[in-house]
């Protein structure tokens, strides 16, 4: 565990963060929820794919050339002989080719007998041997390799995944992650009255975390007491909470209240950042299934996504076994004077090759972070104008 101090800078709060995870084991889950995870073991086919011959058309199964008389379903074909036939159809051992429906013409011959010749669309030599027959192993020989380890599950390699006959993939485990959205003031539609406030979480938190590589397995609102707030963080149900507000120390705010009771480990315990500053991380005794830990966002909206950037987003890095995500550099459009132990995380726009703030970024403002193109990180000691800053992209503009 790394050493608990508070008050970490902001390039040490993201460190610790990211080093507090250790990688999830990989885990097997059902194909049809494997989408855009990342394959821990290649996929080989299971059998020849496919695994029988069969015709590519509708029409009838046919041995030698026209005329054919029919033998009965599904039996050996001769020479002359032929059986009808759907597409997908299995193929009845003789069979040289299928003519396809529009080719052939089933009449009686002047005994009665069904017989099958080439209607006067077919063209000239159909049907050529193996026409219109789809053979076994075609696509694949049992034994080789479909999905590379390390792939990407897209929807294209689960369909060849399901056409295996795969029903279960390994995959890199991945944090699952619940949100606790805390503050009894908040309401989820409609207009707020005074002391009211629209809950701005509940439609996205969780999609800007499936962003960031968490697997959100439920959202809860929670309503600001302790018990309530104890039994939230006491659930075995994943390796991450999330919650958003609550984070003071005020008559109101129980989430520290409950940390202390449950006996949970204050990680990183506030970031000298602006906004964002109450963000913590905290490490909650385990229940069984392994490390859980908490990031604790302020309620303020903007405060929130800067946490969430600081100390969600490496410790998702970190559980994913993926590295820290790196920061870009730009330089800076304008300067910054010193701010004593602060870093500032200012929504930016690229303008004329240089990071310019936007406005409307205070901590409870949105209108900034809508217009900004990443994050800007102003170190405390300031920066000149032209000089680099380091720069984070937005989970949604990231390639
Ligand atoms: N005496 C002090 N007061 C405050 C301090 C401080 O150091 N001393 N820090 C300020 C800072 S900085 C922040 S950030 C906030 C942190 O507040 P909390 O995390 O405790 O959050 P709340 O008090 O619950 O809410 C703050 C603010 O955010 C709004 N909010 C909450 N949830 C939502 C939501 N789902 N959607 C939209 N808005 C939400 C809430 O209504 C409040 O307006 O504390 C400062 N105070
Ligand atoms: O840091 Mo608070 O995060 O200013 O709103």
């Amino acid at each position: 565990m790394p050493e608990i101090r508070l008050k970490h800078d902001w390039l040490e709060a993201r460190q610790l963060a990211f080093e507090a995870a250790a990688s999830l084991p990989d885990e097997q889950i059902p194909l049809a929820a494997a989408g855009g995870r990342t394959l821990a073991s290649e996929v080989r086919a299971l059998q020849d794919l496919p695994h029988f011959d069969s015709a590519a058309m509708d029409g009838w199964a046919v041995s030698g050339s026209a005329p054919w008389i029919f033998a009965p379903p599904g039996e050996r074909l001769y020479p002359g002989q032929a059986s009808p036939i759907l597409t997908g159809g299995v193929l009845p051992p003789g069979a040289k080719a299928v003519l396809r429906s529009e080719s052939g013409e089933e009449t009686v011959d002047g005994e009665g007998l069904a017989v099958l010749g080439l209607s006067t669309t077919a063209a000239p030599g159909e049907p050529k041997a193996g026409q219109h027959i789809r053979r076994r192993a075609q696509e694949a020989g049992a034994g080789e390799v479909l999905l590379e380890a390390g792939s990407i599950l897209n929807p294209a390699r689960l369909a060849l995944g399901a056409l295996a006959g795969v029903d279960e993939l390994t995959v890199g485990g991945k944090p699952k992650v619940r949100l606790l959205l805390t503050g009894n003031e908040i309401i989820e539609t409609g207009l707020p009255e005074p002391g009211q406030v629209r809950d701005v979480f509940g439609p996205q938190l969780a999609w800007t975390v499936e962003m960031l590589g968490g697997v959100v397995t439920g959202q809860q609102r929670l309503s600001d007491e302790l018990p309530a707030t104890v039994a939230a963080l006491s659930e075995d149900d994943g390796q991450l909470l999330i919650s958003t507000g609550g984070t003071g120390h005020s008559n109101a705010d129980y989430l520290h209240r409950a940390l202390a009771e449950i006996g949970a480990e204050l990680l990183v315990d506030g970031v000298s950042m602006r906004p964002g500053a109450p963000s913590f991380l905290a490490a909650l005794p385990e229940l069984g299934s392994g490390p859980r830990f908490l990031v604790g966002l302020p309620g303020n909206p903007l405060a929130a996504f800067i946490g969430l950037l600081t100390l969600a987003q490496p410790l998702l890095a970190g559980l994913n076994g993926e590295a820290l995500p790196e920061i870009g550099q730009l330089a800076c459009g304008v300067a910054f004077e010193p701010l004593a132990g602060r870093t500032r995380l200012m929504p930016y726009r690229e303008l004329y090759g240089l990071a310019s703030p936007v406005s409307k970024v205070e901590a409870a403002m949105l209108r900034g972070l809508v217009q900004a193109e990443g994050i800007m990180v102003v170190p405390p000691h300031g920066v000149r104008m032209g000089e680099s800053v380091q720069v984070l992209p937005l989970p949604w503009s990231t390639p």
